[in-house]
């Protein structure tokens, strides 16, 4: 038996009434690749910091490597090898990537300290994203969510000091398009396969099943399952998690939307002449690789559409932003602020909110999207990462506007609210609600009626209802035809 290179055992942690973790026991091994699963708020990202030093549980214990160092917290995790990519991604947005490098690694220091990790930092990042376009000496409030995601990841796999031993993945993947991620999990597999460790912690099943060696199942604070991959099937760890497996919605091509009215023309672009139109009660895909204008697309329709400020005339267009750190949250405010917010006309009375009306689209909300909090009155920042995101949802759902933009929403929302979600988008939109929606997720783009594959800042493909394919997208995206 070798020793583990992190070992926990018994973690307890609670905040105010809630229980994040139970009695928690994780071992993990050189050579190991655990993939952690488990629904939104099961205590994922708390054991991840349990681990990462930044989190004493209050009862248990981490060791690391078997040694007692006589050193606790994150110096403790840092000796021992440990490096973290958080889910909300930690790195300073006013520091260029080469400064966010050195406060990570102490050991870039002495004469010429920036030039040296500009190389090391250029190199990682073609290791890990071969072809990447990222400027490596750029500032990173500069970067898109996806290169911020990539450049920490590169920071975290650095041999500055000595090569990590186990390298935490919090949904690393979250804001990479498919090609991103299949390139970072070759790197995880290649990483691992050399005797390094790695915990990846993904809502996307595929990923963990392609990936680990062994899968660990969290619910409600507690390990329920821990066995090896070969033991689970996509079916048999869905419901480990506690959640039913549901057939995929998709029926086809619904006919009735030929003759449904217009609600969004984009007209078509000289280069590729190609448009976007959106019709009434019709979920319209963007997809194509990451960063390749479908963001800035959506940006431009909500900035056209919503420059209405007077509270009784409601807004025609809603947005569900996929970066919900940089436009997402309001960090100071409640749960149930973060979510009225955008409805406070339907909501008031004589000009002011009324707190019965809001409590009630509080509480329907939160059954609806299973939003796990005790008290909507507490601070949003109580609430888990995918938790967080359904409030999001929720914002934009809970209006009437009749259009509603998502930025790549389901960042980090598990897999039995995300079923949840996808019936609500399908019978709003059978309702006459239209969705434009970017995914970086394929099946998610394969449940639209309607799909625009975007290359180079510019629609190269329209797919609808058969034609929406893996195969067509992919072929899409790289060649800018359809296959
Ligand atoms: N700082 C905090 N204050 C209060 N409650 C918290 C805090 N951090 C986490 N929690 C609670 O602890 C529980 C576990 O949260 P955790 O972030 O570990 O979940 P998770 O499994 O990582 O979820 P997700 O998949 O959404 O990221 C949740 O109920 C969450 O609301």
């Amino acid at each position: 038996m070798t020793t583990p290179v992190v070992a926990v055992r018994g973690a307890s942690v609670t905040f105010g009434a809630v229980r994040a973790l139970s009695g928690v026991d994780l071992e993990i091994s050189a050579g190991e690749a655990v993939g952690l699963v488990g629904h939104n708020g099961a205590g994922k990202s708390t054991i991840v910091n349990v681990i990462n030093g930044g989190l004493t549980p209050h009862e248990g214990s981490v060791s690391y490597g078997g040694m007692a160092s006589g050193m606790t917290g994150v110096s403790a995790a840092r000796a021992g090898g440990v490096r973290c990519v958080f889910q909300e991604l930690s790195l300073c947005s006013n520091l260029s990537i080469v400064e966010n490098a050195r406060l990570m690694h102490a050991g870039l220091t002495g004469f010429g300290w920036r030039k040296r990790a500009l190389a090391l930092i250029e190199t990682k990042l073609s290791e890990v994203f071969p072809g990447n376009r990222v400027d490596c000496s750029a500032t990173v409030g500069t970067l898109s969510i996806a290169e911020r995601q990539m450049v920490e990841i590169a920071l975290n796999f650095l041999d500055v000091s000595g090569p990590p031993k186990l390298v935490i993945l919090d949904e690393p993947t979250s804001s990479l398009d498919s090609a991103l991620a299949e390139q970072m999990l070759a790197h995880v597999r290649k990483f691992v396969s050399g005797g390094g460790s790695v915990l990846l912690i993904s809502h996307i099943l595929g990923e963990i099943l392609s990936t680990s060696t062994r899968i660990v199942v969290m619910k409600d604070g507690g390990v329920v399952a821990a066995r090896p991959v070969s033991e689970f099937t996509g079916k048999s760890l869905v419901e480990a998690m506690g959640s039913v497996v549901r057939e995929k919605t998709r029926t086809g091509v619904r006919t009735v939307l030929d003759t449904s009215p217009t609600v969004i023309d984009i007209p078509a672009t000289p280069r590729t002449g190609l448009g976007l139109k959106a019709r009434k009660g019709e979920v319209i895909g963007l997809a194509g690789l990451g960063g390749h204008g479908q963001t800035a697309m959506l940006l431009a329709l909500f900035r056209e559409r919503s420059s209405n400020w007077l509270p009784h005339r409601p807004d025609e267009i809603a947005f569900v932003a996929g970066d919900r750190a940089l436009n997402g949250t309001f960090p100071l405010w409640s749960i149930l602020r973060n979510l009225s917010v955008g409805n406070l006309g339907a909501l008031s009375k004589r000009f002011s909110v009324h707190a019965a009306n809001e409590d009630a689209v509080g509480a329907e909300w939160k059954q609806k999207t299973a939003i796990r909090t005790p008290d909507m009155h507490l601070p949003i920042l109580s609430l888990s990462g995918g938790n967080q995101q359904k409030v999001l949802f929720a914002r934009a759902l809970s209006t009437p506007a009749r259009i509603v933009l998502m930025d790549d929403p389901m960042r980090g929302v598990d897999i039995g609210t995300k079923q949840d979600v996808y019936s609500i988008i399908r019978a709003e939109a059978e309702a006459g609600r239209t969705f434009i929606w970017y995914s970086t997720e394929m099946d998610e783009i394969c449940l639209c009626d309607r799909v625009y594959v975007f290359r180079d800042g510019a629609i190269v493909a329209e797919l609808s209802g058969d034609e929406v394919s893996e195969h067509n997208v992919l072929a899409a995206s790289f060649s800018g035809e359809a296959a």
